[in-house]
């Protein structure tokens, strides 16, 4: 069996090129570029870093960002304002409300203020119904860049037993749904699931989506699964234990340059989509 590494990187540029087009001509059409709105609680260095990436490629890509850093203080109540206001604000196009927030806010009333048409995130509930029941809509951005990936390396996950393990309302959940849509057998494991390695050992395609690193181990891996690593923890590895797993790998992104890649990709993809749909 020969195994691969799956890099996102090639995919990601190839969709942010297409975008950088799209986004031109938007521009040519209305005289305005398409806009992200990024929100930020506090001052998390990780979560500042995964924005000013996020900023940095709108900007290659000609789209405007909008930034909205609120302090750590910031209540429930002031930061559905902040995201009401910037749902109203036809010159924003799309609202990314960076996860996690403060402990002390409510991140589902926050993600609910966001209008679907400018949810290009994929995190409120609207769009997980439409992932749900493979309706257009805007896909989380992990999990929807994970099904492109998977389509560019020509995995079909149509009868194949997929185990997602995590099941985060951003990346876990969502990700189960749209495998689901493309006809996998799920199944979701979690921190209360028994005997997780022998449930790995039955899937066809694995989605790590955990947040621990280096938590999957290589003799989890059935011979010539594809292994998806959603993992971004501290000093960028992954959840899955890589050099274990890939003798084991048909397939297996790695970390970095695997899904993260596609992530941010997605969100600029997404953004360009919204804007051109409200105009
Ligand atoms: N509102 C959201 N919050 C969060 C999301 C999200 O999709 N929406 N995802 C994660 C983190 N994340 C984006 O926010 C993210 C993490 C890592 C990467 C990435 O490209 N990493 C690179 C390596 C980093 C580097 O080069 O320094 C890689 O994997 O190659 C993108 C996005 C949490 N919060």
């Amino acid at each position: 069996m020969t195994s691969r590494s799956m890099p996102g990187t090639d995919l990601a540029a190839t969709i942010v090129k297409a975008t950088a087009e799209r986004a031109a001509e938007f521009e040519r059409l209305t005289g305005t570029k398409p806009c992200l709105a990024t929100v930020i609680v506090g001052d998390d260095p990780a979560s500042v870093t995964y924005v000013k990436m996020k900023r940095n490629r709108c900007a290659k890509a000609g789209i405007t960002s909008r930034h909205v850093p609120l302090p750590e203080e910031t209540t429930t109540e002031q930061l559905v304002a902040a995201v009401r206001e910037l749902s109203e604000d036809p010159s924003v196009h799309g609202i990314l409300l960076q996860h996690p927030v403060p402990a002390h806010i409510d991140e589902r009333a926050a993600f609910e203020a966001i209008a679907p048409g400018k949810d290009v995130d994929g995190v409120t509930m609207h769009s997980f119904a439409a992932m749900s029941f493979g309706e257009p809509g805007f896909a989380s951005c992990t999990p929807g860049g994970i099904m492109r990936l998977l389509e560019d390396y020509g995995v079909e996950p149509s009868g194949k037993h997929a185990v997602v393990i995590g099941r985060s309302p951003i990346l876990g959940k969502p990700a189960a749904m749209l495998l689901l849509a493309k006809d996998a057998t799920v199944t979701v494991c979690h921190s209360r699931t028994r005997d997780l390695p022998s449930i790995v050992r039955t899937a066809d395609i694995v989605v790590a989506a955990v947040g621990k690193p280096e938590f999957v181990k290589g003799d989890w891996i059935k011979p010539g699964a594809v292994v998806i690593d959603a993992g971004y923890n501290e000093g960028n590895v992954g959840d899955v234990a890589y050099a274990e797993a890939l003798p084991h790998a048909s397939l297996i992104t790695p970390v970095p340059g695997g899904v993260g890649p596609t992530t941010i990709a997605l969100l600029l993809e997404q953004t360009v989509t919204a804007a051109f749909a409200a105009s």
